[in-house]
């Protein structure tokens, strides 16, 4: 496994007229479960490829360890992938295609089959081993394809690009959880590029937002859904997003912009207003907005919770949470205190405020 390092790293196509990828820096220490996670032409499936050694980067390094492999071939860097749709040989059986990695580097018999049984036994795939690709569901190729990239003990990085994409939707999370516990225990440094959030953010260790090939921000799950350092991340991450007001408008002076995701809002009605905030004192992070739309998501002790989407002055925003005692219902108006917000101006991050 290998620490894998991206420095001062661009890409520009032959003949076009502006970079796809520029001045990307990036440290995934080695065993790291690390998401790539961007829009569509955001840059992911460039990078990829960069990574897997199909291009060469048109300026800066990539490393592994300290080695600059930017210009080393695939094979060499030893990168393992795995595709949206699994790649397997349909004329051989499951453990000739799990072996084929190390039979073609003419790695010993008595090894093969250790390292077989071991890579069966950690995905369950034993019982498999004597079908033939045709005999199983997308869900056990693309288990066997994730095998087959980890069977070569030294394999530096395995590269997963979508890989949740061609199974059926109820054994997306399976495959997603197996791949979790398999990283964790083989300690195998991957990647995983993808554009849906809850795959990254379930995924990985860390997760980089990319954009117009350059990354926003690098970190944790939490760290980026709780505290994004650039408006598109706010907006990107979360369902819904963040929301986002002019900062005056919450009493807040020192920023253009206010983000708030939408569990950050306790709610109150005319009849009973929010009473519980020391913040009421003061205008700062208060609102008052018309209720537009109403989804229930659920009830606790009695109480509905979930989703309610109002229009304020400044535009609309979602709130989610415990709804207020009185009943609601469309048109109502209701006044909200943000228990935190995080400011913005040229839609990077200036402070985060405790407003409870
Ligand atoms: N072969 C190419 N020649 C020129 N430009 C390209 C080429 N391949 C991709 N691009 C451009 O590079 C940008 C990034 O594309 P890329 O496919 O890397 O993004 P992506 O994030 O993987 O998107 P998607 O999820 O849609 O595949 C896009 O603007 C795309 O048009």
């Amino acid at each position: 496994m290998a620490t894998v390092s991206l420095e001062n790293l661009g890409f520009t196509y032959p003949g076009a007229d502006s970079p796809t990828l520029s001045k990307l820096n990036l440290n995934i220490p080695d065993g790291e479960a690390h998401a790539l996670l961007g829009a569509s032409g955001a840059g992911k499936t460039t990078l990829l490829n960069i990574l897997s050694g199909l291009l060469t980067p048109s300026s800066g390094a990539l490393r592994f360890d300290d080695k600059d492999v930017s210009l080393q071939s695939g094979r060499l860097r030893n990168v393992a992938q795995v595709f949206q749709f699994p790649v397997l040989y349909e004329s051989l059986s499951v453990a000739d295609n799990l072996a084929f990695p190390l039979r073609t580097r003419k790695a010993p018999s008595g090894m093969i089959r250790e390292r077989l049984d071991y890579i069966c036994s950690e995905l369950d795939i034993t019982d498999l081993q004597s079908l033939k690709p045709a005999a199983l569901s997308l869900f056990q190729k693309q288990l066997i394809a994730v095998g087959k990239a980890l069977m070569r003990p030294d394999v530096s990085l395995v590269l997963l690009d979508e890989p949740l994409t061609a199974v059926e939707p109820r054994t997306k999370w399976r495959l997603r959880q197996t791949l979790r516990r398999v990283q964790a225990d083989l300690k195998v440094t991957m990647i995983y590029v993808t554009h849906d959030q809850t795959e990254a953010l379930t995924f990985a260790d860390r997760v980089s937002v990319l954009t117009a090939g350059g990354i926003l921000q690098t970190g944790t799950p939490e760290e980026v859904y709780n505290s994004p350092e650039h408006e598109f991340v706010g907006h990107f991450v979360g369902s819904p997003g963040m929301n986002f007001l002019p900062a005056k408008a919450l009493g807040i002076d020192d920023a253009e912009r206010a983000g708030f995701r939408p569990e950050w809002a306790v709610l109150g009605t005319a009849s009973s207003p929010i009473s519980s905030s020391p913040a009421n004192s003061s205008a700062m992070g208060q609102l008052t907005g018309q209720v537009l739309r109403i989804r229930v998501q659920g009830a606790q002790a009695g109480k509905p919770f979930g989703l309610l989407t109002l229009a304020t002055d400044h535009g609309q925003v979602a709130v989610r949470g415990e709804f207020p005692d009185a009943p609601v219902s469309i048109g109502d108006s209701l006044n909200m205190q943000l228990t935190r917000c995080i400011t913005f101006t040229n839609q990077r991050k200036v402070s985060d405020i405790e407003l409870v």
